[in-house]
């Protein structure tokens, strides 16, 4: 078992992990995490803009943050970090995946959950292009507009080691200009998606990444031990003061040698 350090022992470029005993524990820790990130965000600004993923995050995600009575929902601002173009009551589907977790349980408004054009399904292109037409109307005005600035995107760490629909070897790993970019060659079933791009995980607020159960044992150690491997996953690098995390339970810690860093269930961040 590895030392557990308080976080200011970490360089800034470095990422934090976070290791807890359950499931059930990291999903209340990432609950109050987001809240934290949540309240920081609207000292500044009106809406709180949050990227999410698919795969095992939205139910962990869900947990805790459902029941919730002291969140401002109307001020959440969701996107999806990548998402199956598909339509949105298909089981591929993110936003559905996110809808039975989260969405259905807590009242954000509709219109500020950004789903993809589903009446462009047959050209992913134009999916893509609008996604990221609906990204630009929401970011315009902020400070940084060569690329938006999430306050927190939330993502899943695949079998595979990849994030967002990045996969390994993908050529969309080198796309550092558009801020949507789609595929119709994944690896993954279903084929056709879209996905944000590097430069846009790395201009956030903050970056973290949700996994568990003993299955991503063998990818965390590649991830977080061997980041010159170069995974999907270990290629995010916010920008400073931007921040990466890691939020995972111990079972997918198993052989993990990367310092721990205690968790402080804190408003403060
Ligand atoms: O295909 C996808 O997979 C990743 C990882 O999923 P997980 O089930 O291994 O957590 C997910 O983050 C992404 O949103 C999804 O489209």
């Amino acid at each position: 078992m590895s030392s557990e350090a308080p976080a200011p022992s970490k360089k800034a470029t470095e990422p934090i992990l976070y290791g807890f005993p359950s499931t059930d524990d990291l999903s209340q820790a990432l609950a109050n995490f987001v809240l934290a990130a949540q309240d920081e965000a609207l000292k500044k600004q009106a809406t709180f803009k949050i990227a999410i993923s698919g795969g095992s995050l939205p139910k962990v995600l869900g947990k805790n943050l459902i029941g919730r009575s002291d969140v401002p929902w109307d001020k959440w601002e969701v996107f999806f970090a990548d998402e199956r173009v598909v339509p949105l009551d298909h089981e591929e589907s993110n936003f559905r995946l996110n809808d039975e977790n989260l969405f259905t349980h807590v009242p954000i408004p509709r219109q500020n959950i950004h789903v993809i054009d589903t009446s462009k399904l047959d050209d992913p292109e134009a999916v893509a292009d609008d996604y990221e037409k609906q990204l630009v109307a929401s970011f315009v005005g902020s400070s940084s507009i060569a690329f938006p600035r999430f306050d927190l995107v939330l993502l899943g760490i695949g079998p595979d080691g990849h994030t967002c629909s990045l996969f390994p070897g993908h050529p969309l790993l080198n796309e550092m200009d558009g801020w949507v970019a789609w595929l119709d060659d994944s690896p993954k079933p279903p084929p056709t998606r879209i996905t944000l791009t590097y430069p846009v995980l790395n201009h956030a607020h903050r970056v973290a990444f949700v996994s568990s159960g003993e299955s991503k044992q063998e990818i965390m150690e590649k991830v977080l031990d061997h980041p010159e491997e170069g995974l999907p996953a270990s290629r995010v690098k916010v920008i400073s003061p931007g921040r990466v995390y890691f939020f995972s339970d111990e079972a997918a810690l198993g052989r993990v040698k990367y310092e721990r860093t205690k968790f402080e269930d804190s408003s403060k961040l």
